[in-house]
C-alpha cells in the first residue's frame, strides 16, 4: 500500500449518503469540487483526498487501512464487521461519532396477507436480504431457523416474485414496503450514518488533521441541532418564559428602550422550538419571537 501524507476519506459515490457526506465536509471548511467521472477528489485548501466508492466498500477500506476515515451507515459497518469476524479478517476501526443523517432501520417485513404473531412465525421460511449477517444474528438470538435468499437490491419485490416468503431490508418512511404490499413486523437494527477511523498508525500530522476535522464536525452538528432565539418578555413572567426555552442555559436578558416592564431575551436553545412552545410563550406575554438557525459553533 502506498503511504501518502494526504488524509484519505472514503464517502459514498452516489446514493442516500452522498449529498449529506459532501455537505458535512464542506461545512467543516474542506473545499473540493466533484467531477462525476472521477473517483478521487482532491481538496484545494487541505491535504485531504476524497475517495468516492460504493458504500459497501467503505468499512473494508477503513479496516484494511487503505483510507484513514470513512463516512458510512452503521448498518453496513456492522454487517461487514460480523462478516469479517466470521472469516477471521481484520475488522478493527474506531467509531469517531454518530452523524445526524442516514436514519433508517433494518426490519423484517412480510406480505400483507401473512399472519405474523412473532419472529417464530418465520420458522423454516425463506427470507430475502442484503444483510445476511445481521439477519442471522437476530434469528440465532431468537432460536429460529430459516433459509436466506441473498439479493443486493430490489429486495422488496422478492415475495411477489416468488423468491422468498418475507424480507429483511432497510426502512425509513415505509413507503417502499407499502408500495410492494408488505408490512413491517420487527425492527432488528436501528442505524445512522457515522464517521470511522482506521486503527493503523497515523503520522502525527495526519492525526492532528483528523482531530481538527472531528472538532469541526462536532461544531457543525451542534450548530445544526441548535437555534438562536430572540424575544421580548414581560419582567413578571421572565422566569416562566426562560423555563420554557428548551435546553437554553443562562440566556442574556437586556433592557428595552423606554419600556421598564419588558426585557429582551437572547438564548441558544439546543432543541427545536416547536409551535406549541411558541404558543405557550405568547400566552405568557412574549412577543417578537424570532427563531434563527446557527451556522457554526465552537467552544
Ligand atoms: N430510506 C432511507 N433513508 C435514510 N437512509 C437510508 C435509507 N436507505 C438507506 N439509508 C442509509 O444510506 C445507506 C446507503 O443507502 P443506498 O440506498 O444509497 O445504498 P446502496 O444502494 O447500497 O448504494 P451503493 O451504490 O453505494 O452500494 C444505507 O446503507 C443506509 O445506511
Ligand atoms: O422506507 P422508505 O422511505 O421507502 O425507504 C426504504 C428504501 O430506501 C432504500 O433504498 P433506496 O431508495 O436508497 O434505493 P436502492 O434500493 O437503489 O438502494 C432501502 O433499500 C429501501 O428500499
Ligand atoms: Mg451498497
Amino acid at each position: 500500500m502506498t503511504e501518502s501524507n494526504r488524509l484519505r476519506i472514503a464517502i459514498q459515490k452516489s446514493g442516500r449518503l452522498s449529498t449529506d457526506s459532501q455537505q458535512l465536509l464542506k461545512s467543516c471548511g474542506v473545499k473540493f469540487s466533484i467531477n462525476e467521472q472521477r473517483l478521487i477528489a482532491h481538496a484545494d485548501n487541505m491535504p485531504i483526498d476524497l475517495l468516492r466508492v460504493r458504500d459497501d466498500d467503505i468499512p473494508g477500506l477503513v479496516m484494511d487501512g487503505v483510507v484513514d476515515l470513512g463516512i458510512i451507515g452503521e448498518n453496513v459497518l456492522e454487517e461487514e464487521q460480523i462478516e469479517r469476524q466470521t472469516l477471521n479478517k481484520p475488522a478493527e476501526f474506531v467509531k469517531l461519532r454518530q452523524l445526524d443523517f442516514g436514519a433508517c432501520r433494518l426490519s423484517l417485513a412480510v406480505p400483507t396477507e401473512f399472519s405474523y404473531a412473532d419472529a417464530s412465525s418465520l420458522e423454516g421460511l425463506r427470507i430475502a436480504t442484503s444483510y445476511p449477517n445481521l439477519l442471522r444474528r437476530f434469528m440465532q438470538q431468537k432460536g429460529i431457523s430459516y433459509r436466506d435468499c441473498m439479493l443486493k437490491g430490489s429486495v422488496e419485490v422478492a415475495p411477489r416474485a416468488g423468491l422468498a416468503d418475507g424480507i429483511c431490508d432497510l426502512v425509513s418512511t415505509g413507503a417502499t414496503l407499502e408500495a410492494n404490499g408488505l408490512y413491517e413486523t420487527e425492527v432488528i437494527y436501528r442505524s445512522m450514518a457515522c464517521i470511522i477511523q482506521s486503527t493503523q498508525t497515523q503520522t502525527p500530522s495526519k492525526q492532528a488533521l483528523i482531530d481538527r476535522i472531528l472538532s469541526r464536525v462536532n461544531g457543525v452538528i451542534r450548530a445544526r441541532e441548535s437555534k438562536y432565539i430572540l424575544l421580548h418578555a414581560p419582567t413578571e413572567t421572565l422566569d416562566q418564559i426562560v423555563a420554557l426555552l428548551p435546553g437554553a442555559e443562562n440566556p442574556t436578558v437586556l433592557p428595552l428602550n423606554d419600556d421598564t416592564n419588558r426585557v429582551a431575551i437572547h438564548a441558544v436553545s439546543t432543541e427545536d422550538l416547536f409551535w406549541d412552545t411558541m404558543e405557550q410563550l405568547t400566552a405568557l406575554g412574549a412577543s417578537s419571537i424570532l427563531v434563527m438557525p446557527i451556522e457554526k459553533m465552537m467552544g
